[in-house]
């Protein structure tokens, strides 16, 4: 444990609760941690869980030294406004989809000098039981003790995976970031499907969550890419044949293709629209 450090997380929503589920006690304790939150129900449960809150910034965001921004994209380029007169020696780390690092680097810098200490990345849900996964970027000036600081801070919850071009960072939007969405959406689909076919509700989930679990942990243990393993499945004339038949009539890869284009689109247009 590092106790020495402590992180500001602007925005105590769904994703700073997962983030630090899965970081406190692991990176630094519950009092180290300080949530800035306008909302009031949320402050209260901050305290109750050991967390130091404030409905504003204050001098304890400035006694900060990693601060993470964790507000819609929609409201950030505002929050980094109220936040600003607080910056002293921070890493700023966004976790904001869409919103590009020069951006907030602008927000919080001077005229002409952009803060130089911006790190962006995409964490996702899943950093709540320490198995998320998390895109990161950064401008090129940015150090690279900065670079690995971030690093740290998002694998205490899962696994880090730097991207060259911040631009791709909208691609592991739709893939990595909204992807959890997509897996519960299979889930749902795959009880109520259970329950078609006869089963009850209990053993529609306890079938659907251990056929996804031993089927992804079987695919990553695996040297043999997901379509040699989908084959092996697969009886000429039997049951799975069966089923992928309707999924390739209904265009199954196509649908997830196009829904995935469609987040990055999506996080490219909220960088434009929220930014600058
Ligand atoms: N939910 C997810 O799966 C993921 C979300 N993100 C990103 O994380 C960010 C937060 O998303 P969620 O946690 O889902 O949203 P959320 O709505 O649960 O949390 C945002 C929080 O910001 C607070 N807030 C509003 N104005 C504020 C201000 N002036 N100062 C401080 N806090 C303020 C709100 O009260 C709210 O609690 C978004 O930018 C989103 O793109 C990134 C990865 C995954
Ligand atoms: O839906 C969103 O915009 C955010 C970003 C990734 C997951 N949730």
């Amino acid at each position: 444990m590092h106790s020495g450090f402590s992180i500001a997380f602007i925005g105590g929503g769904n994703m700073a609760s997962a983030l630090v589920s899965g970081l406190a006690d692991k990176l630094c304790p519950m009092s180290r941690i300080h949530v800035i939150d306008p909302n009031e129900g949320l402050r209260e449960q901050w305290r109750a869980r050991g967390a130091g809150v404030a409905a504003a910034p204050g001098d304890a965001l400035a006694a900060c030294p990693v601060w993470v921004y964790a507000v819609k994209p929609q409201v950030l380029k505002e929050v980094a406004a109220q936040t600003r007169p607080w910056l002293r020696d921070s890493l700023a780390i966004s976790i904001a989809a869409g919103i590009r690092a020069a951006d907030l680097a602008a927000w919080l810098g001077e005229p002409g000098r952009p803060w130089s200490r911006v790190v962006r990345c995409m964490p996702n849900t899943p950093a709540l039981i320490g198995a998320g996964v998390t895109g990161l970027a950064a401008l090129p000036g940015v150090a690279q003790a900065d670079r690995d600081l971030a690093t740290s801070i998002l694998q205490a919850v899962g696994e880090a995976v730097w991207v060259d071009d911040e631009a791709a960072l909208d691609g592991v939007t739709a893939l990595s970031g909204s992807g959890p969405a997509y897996v519960f959406l299979l889930l749902e689909a795959l009880i109520e499907g259970g329950q078609a076919v006869g089963l009850d509700a209990a053993q529609s989930r306890r079938l659907a969550l251990a056929t996804l679990a031993g089927a992804t942990r079987l695919a990553a243990e695996s040297t043999e890419p997901p379509a040699v393993l989908r084959e092996r499945v697969t009886s000429k004339g039997g049951t799975t044949a069966a089923a992928l038949a309707v999924m390739n009539e209904g265009g199954l890869k196509d649908i997830v293709l196009h829904a995935m284009q469609a987040a990055a689109r999506r996080a490219s247009e909220m960088g434009d629209e929220f930014g600058r």
